[in-house]
């Protein structure tokens, strides 16, 4: 019998020679998953409206080996959605990759929300990302090819308090179908969404009157599975719209959850939380000098706690070095 050999695609240079754009990717779910695609290989171009912390992720980054740049951009204007995709190919000669995930809303019931107000929430997450889609295929995607994840907001049951963002989130699933169908065959375009439940984010900080009790989804949870859909490991999906939310879209309850569903105490699926241990000190003592000092979450004060709480029972792991156990 001759022995063959088995290449797996799941490889540290996964991403090499891809160039990445995240949009939001100061931030969050995106800083996060500039941190994924940097760290197999790709070069990551984060892009946002606040500078400073697109330029603090980068250096994250850079300090952890990563190739990252950083550009402003407002993805509301589709003129600078096209400036910074011609720049980006007229640099790197390419982009291969597109991660729509900047986005957000604010809370309103349906009754009092103005014109203005539900347009503005369409504008930023159905017009942005259409922006940076159209910017994509037709300055480098529609003759080349490259894989698109939009991230979205689980909005499967309708979102009370937030009409505005689920009319704009089923938008965005629903022209990612049809993308998937124009683009695909013929220009080679993989198109998918990630749709995340409650996640412990720095977005949070905007919704304090959540109950944090609840077994929420961590920032490296989302962008794992953006990972996934962007790679070559999903050559064959397009499409498609991915929860990352623990199933709460599958419960009446929708993504406000109920402490016995999620509670982290009850709950055996364990979270997976991407990020280093903090160093003591790191980047300033004489020994951490030149490594990054990641802070680990930036997220609302009692969803720090939360997160502190379980932190050991993280990546399969538990707090007294076992697999597996309850909190
Ligand atoms: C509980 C479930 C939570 C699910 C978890 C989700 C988490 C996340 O999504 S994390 C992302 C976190 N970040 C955000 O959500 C913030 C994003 N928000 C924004 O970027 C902006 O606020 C905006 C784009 C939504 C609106 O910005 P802008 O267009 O600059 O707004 P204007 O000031 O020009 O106002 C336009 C229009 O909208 C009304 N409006 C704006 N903010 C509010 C508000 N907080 N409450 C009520 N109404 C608001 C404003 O009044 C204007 O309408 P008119 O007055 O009729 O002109
Ligand atoms: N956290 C959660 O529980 C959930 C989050 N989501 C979605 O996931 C995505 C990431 O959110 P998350 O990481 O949690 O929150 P963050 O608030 O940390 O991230 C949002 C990012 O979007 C950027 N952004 C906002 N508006 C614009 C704009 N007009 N142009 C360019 N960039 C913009 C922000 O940067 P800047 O302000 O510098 O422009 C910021 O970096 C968002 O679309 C969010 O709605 C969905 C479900 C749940």
């Amino acid at each position: 019998m001759s022995m063959i050999g088995y290449n797996s695609v799941f490889k540290k240079d996964l991403f090499k020679d891809q160039v990445i754009l995240v949009t939001g990717g100061g931030t969050g779910i995106g800083r996060c998953t500039a941190h994924e695609l940097a760290s197999l290989g790709a070069t990551v171009i984060i892009a946002a409206r606040k500078i400073d912390q697109l330029i603090n992720t980068a250096r994250e980054i850079e300090l952890l080996g990563g190739k990252c740049e950083t550009m402003a951009l407002n993805i509301r204007d589709p003129k600078q959605a096209v400036e910074v995709v011609q720049a980006i190919v007229a640099k790197h000669g390419k982009l291969t990759g597109l991660v729509n995930n900047a986005g957000g809303q604010f809370r309103s019931p349906a009754s009092k929300l103005s014109p203005n107000g539900f347009a503005a929430v369409v504008n930023l997450n159905l017009m942005g990302t259409f922006n940076l889609c159209k910017a994509a295929f037709d300055t480098y995607m529609g003759e080349h090819g490259g894989s698109i994840v939009n991230v979205t907001l689980d909005c499967r049951n309708g979102i009370p308090g937030m009409l505005h963002s689920g009319a704009a989130r089923a938008g965005v699933i629903n022209m990612t179908k049809t993308l998937a169908i124009e683009w695909g065959p013929f220009n080679g375009i993989r198109i998918n969404c990630v749709s995340p439940g409650m996640m412990m984010t720095s977005g949070l900080k905007t919704y304090p009157e959540h109950n944090p009790s609840s077994r929420m989804g961590t920032e490296s949870e989302a962008a794992a599975a953006v990972v996934f859909l962007l790679s070559p490991a999903a050559s064959y999906i397009t499409g498609i719209n991915l929860p990352v939310d623990g199933a709460s879209s599958l419960t009446c309850a929708g993504t406000y959850g109920t402490e016995t569903l999620f509670n982290p105490k009850t709950s055996l699926m364990k979270p997976y939380i991407g990020w280093l241990q903090q160093q003591e000190g790191g980047g300033e003592e004489e020994e951490t000098k030149g490594q990054p000092a990641v802070k680990e979450l930036d997220a609302p004060e009692p969803i720090i706690h939360l997160y502190e709480r379980y932190k050991g029972f993280v990546n399969g792991g538990s707090a007294n070095g076992g697999g597996g156990s309850k909190l």
